[in-house]
């Protein structure tokens, strides 16, 4: 619902910097950035910032238009109810002209200075988290975060794209690690959240299908995450160095998500298992990323073979 003119508004730049997700973006960023990084051939490192700036904009852009649309929801919600348009600091057409506004400049800036195919993919990805997965997908199926999680998966491939201006093997595999990554992030924080989606009806897969069997599916996603993490280093995009250190993380990944799988919780058991594998699965990306990018350095100083 609209904000009354006669509420006081006391927005300030921190709520309009809490509206862009900094938190959950900086993992968006990271990986944005690594793709670029790991990427073969060389970006003139002002044109390299400049494209990391624009995958900034675009996905706190995105990220204040699901804050427009998700205000009420947002605030049913214990987690999401201090937000700045759930708390009354902000009229939610601001919320919305700012998001749009971030949108639209990081795309243009991103044609203009980059390229359009990277600027074009930047595009979609901001369409597809506010307009697929938020409006569409998220209060009709509980699928919405598998379709919808290819929202986050685009970013390395926006910073890929950058620097060798085509998609190839290595950055639709960047995507598919995100993709497939996604499901068991999020569904661990759904498990201990669960009521909270419940309460304003939004169908997460705990609330539809039950607890079981989404620990079963988080198990399933963790399996699919060990080879197609390592695939990188199989097709011989990466070195050693990379692909050892994807089949450590992705089985210890595998190991967090276990008791997940066959745990029972009782009430008050304050869900520990759940919350350690939605902690390891962040740390899990930044590590992950973060590799692919020593890797590909330690080769370029001849490090490595
Ligand atoms: C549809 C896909 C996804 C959903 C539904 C989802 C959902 C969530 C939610 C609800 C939180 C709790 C944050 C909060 O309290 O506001 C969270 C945390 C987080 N997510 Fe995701 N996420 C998704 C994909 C991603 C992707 C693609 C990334 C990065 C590549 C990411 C990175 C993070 C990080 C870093 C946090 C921790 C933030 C903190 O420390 O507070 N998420 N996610
Ligand atoms: C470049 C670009 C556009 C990147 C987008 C990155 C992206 C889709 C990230 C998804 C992460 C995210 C904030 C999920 C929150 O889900 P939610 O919005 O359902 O969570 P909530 O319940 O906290 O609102």
């Amino acid at each position: 619902m609209q904000q009354t003119a006669s509420i006081p508004l006391p927005a300030d730049w921190r709520d309009f910097f809490a509206l862009t997700k900094p938190r959950v973006m900086s993992l968006v960023i990271f990986t944005g950035l690594c793709g670029l990084l790991a990427a073969p051939g060389h970006i003139n490192p002002v044109l390299g910032f400049t494209a990391v700036l624009c995958i900034a904009l675009g996905a706190g852009g995105a990220a204040a238009l699901n804050q427009w649309w998700e205000a009420d929801l947002d605030a049913g919600m214990k987690r999401t109810a201090g937000r700045p348009l759930p708390g009354g600091r902000m009229a939610r057409t601001d919320a919305r002209d700012f998001g749009i506004a971030l949108s639209v400049a990081s795309v243009i800036v991103m044609g203009l200075a980059i390229g359009w195919l990277a600027a074009g993919i930047l595009a979609f990805s901001i369409f597809y988290y506010a307009v697929i997965y938020t409006i569409w997908l998220k209060p009709r199926t509980p699928q919405n975060i598998v379709i919808g999680g290819g929202a986050g998966a685009f970013p390395p491939m926006i910073g890929w794209v950058a620097v060798t201006g085509d998609i190839t093997a290595m950055p639709v595999l960047l995507f598919a690690i995100i993709f497939f990554w996604t499901p068991p992030h999020f569904w661990a924080l759904a498990l201990f959240v669960q009521s909270d989606y419940a309460k304003v009806g939004i169908p997460m897969m705990p609330v539809v299908k039950g607890h079981r069997s989404t620990r079963r599916q988080i198990l399933a996603y963790a399996i699919v995450l060990v080879p197609i993490a390592a695939a990188p280093w199989f097709i011989g995009g990466t070195g050693a160095v990379y692909g050892i250190a994807a089949v450590i993380l992705s089985l210890a990944f595998l190991g967090f998500s276990l008791p997940v799988a066959f745990r029972n919780p009782v009430d008050g058991d304050g869900m520990k298992p759940e919350k350690r594998l939605f902690a390891f699965s962040i740390l899990y990306l930044f590590a992950l990323f973060g590799v692919l990018v020593a890797d590909r350095l330690l080769a370029a100083y001849g490090v490595i073979a």
